[in-house]
């Protein structure tokens, strides 16, 4: 028989609502993280993202619902009496601290022996990457490193769950994207469960073992990365994740939500194909977006956007008013609009 291995879970949240005032801010919010798991909040500017997290950490208080964390009930309990490390968007730094004393400083208050301090401190300076700069004061660190020493600092007392909120949003795009990868990587490596809030879709889509994409303070859908991209639940994350074209087929009833890499284009007709004229080309590296008209225009009222790669553009001589054909490749990842 097929031994079944219960997950261990780190966040338990059932019927969470909160109000500001006679604002409904989280409504009915039920979430289950297992251990270890790196799941994201996503959502528009607005929607409860950094609610939710700061009702988790016990620095907002829900009016309705219970809060388990590794088992323990702590709905009621002050933050200092929840298990977590915390990372802002605005890192945060004792300025006046070097690297080191930073890192250091969650476990003084927590009157550790000095030596450990000291052991405990080297091993995260090096673990986030910093060794050569230990002793250098905030103002001296780019804001990628200071984000890491944010990062040790949260982790220093080996908390059991890791909240980060918006921790990349100020840094420019190319640190930006390493630092994701090595978040990613840390957080395997360190196997803590993890909280990441974020707007941005391709972060959270690029990190997470799973995303929680909220509307209105309410949760529209729970996935993997892949579910959330591929089989959207509702149209709000449908067009939140991504890019959507809305079409009516000639032969289907119902209007069919296609992700623009999901269609192919071609410079000669068949059956199959529907036809029309390239409107505008964007260049964007890996791929090129055509914007058709189609010639029918029941099929869209809208522009149809297609993405296609780059090289494939190139060897099709595509160009902007010329008439072409296109069909949707992948039909079975279509979903019918509600
Ligand atoms: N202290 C407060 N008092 C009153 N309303 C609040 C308070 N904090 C947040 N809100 C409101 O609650 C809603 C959710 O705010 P929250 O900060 O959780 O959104 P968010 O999804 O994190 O947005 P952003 O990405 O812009 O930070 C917003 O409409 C906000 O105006």
């Amino acid at each position: 028989m097929k031994k079944s291995v219960e997950l261990k879970k780190s966040v338990e949240l059932t019927g969470i609502n909160k109000y500001y005032d006679d604002f409904h801010a989280l409504k009915n919010i039920n979430l289950t993280i297992n251990d270890g798991e790196f799941i994201s909040f996503l959502g528009p500017s607005g929607c409860g993202k950094t609610t939710l997290l700061r009702t988790i950490a016990g620095l907002e208080v829900c009016n309705e619902g219970t809060i388990v964390l590794s088992g323990k009930e702590v709905t009621h309990k002050p933050a200092r009496q929840r298990d977590f490390g915390i990372v802002f968007q605005s890192y945060a730094l004792f300025p006046n601290l070097t690297v080191s004393e930073n890192i250091g400083y969650a476990l003084k208050s927590r009157s550790m022996a000095k030596k450990n301090i000291q052991t405990r401190v080297d091993e995260l300076v090096a673990l986030v990457g910093l060794d050569q700069l230990a002793d250098r004061y905030p103002v001296q660190l780019s804001g990628g490193q200071q984000q890491r020493v944010a990062l040790a600092r949260a982790l220093a007392p080996n908390p059991k769950l890791l909240l980060l909120d918006e921790p990349l949003s100020a840094l420019d795009a190319k640190v930006r994207h390493n630092l994701r990868q090595e978040l990613k990587d840390l957080q395997k490596k360190t196997g803590i469960t993890t909280i990441m809030v974020t707007h941005d879709q391709e972060e959270a889509l690029a990190i997470s073992d799973r995303i929680a994409v909220l509307n209105h303070g309410e949760i529209e859908q729970i996935g993997t990365p892949d579910e959330i991209y591929s089989t959207p639940a509702t149209e709000f994350v449908a067009e939140f994740v991504g890019t959507i074209n809305r079409m009516t087929l000639p032969d289907a009833e119902s209007t069919l939500i296609v992700r623009p890499e999901w269609i192919e284009v071609f410079n000669t007709p068949n059956e199959q194909r529907m036809s029309g004229v390239i409107d505008s080309m964007e260049y964007r590296g890996a791929t090129t977006r055509l914007t058709l008209t189609p010639a029918d225009q029941s099929i869209s009222s809208e522009s149809v956007l297609v993405d296609v790669a780059t090289p494939y553009c190139k060897k099709m001589s595509f160009e902007t008013n010329q008439p072409v054909w296109f069909e949707i490749a992948h039909k079975d990842l279509c979903s019918a609009q509600h």
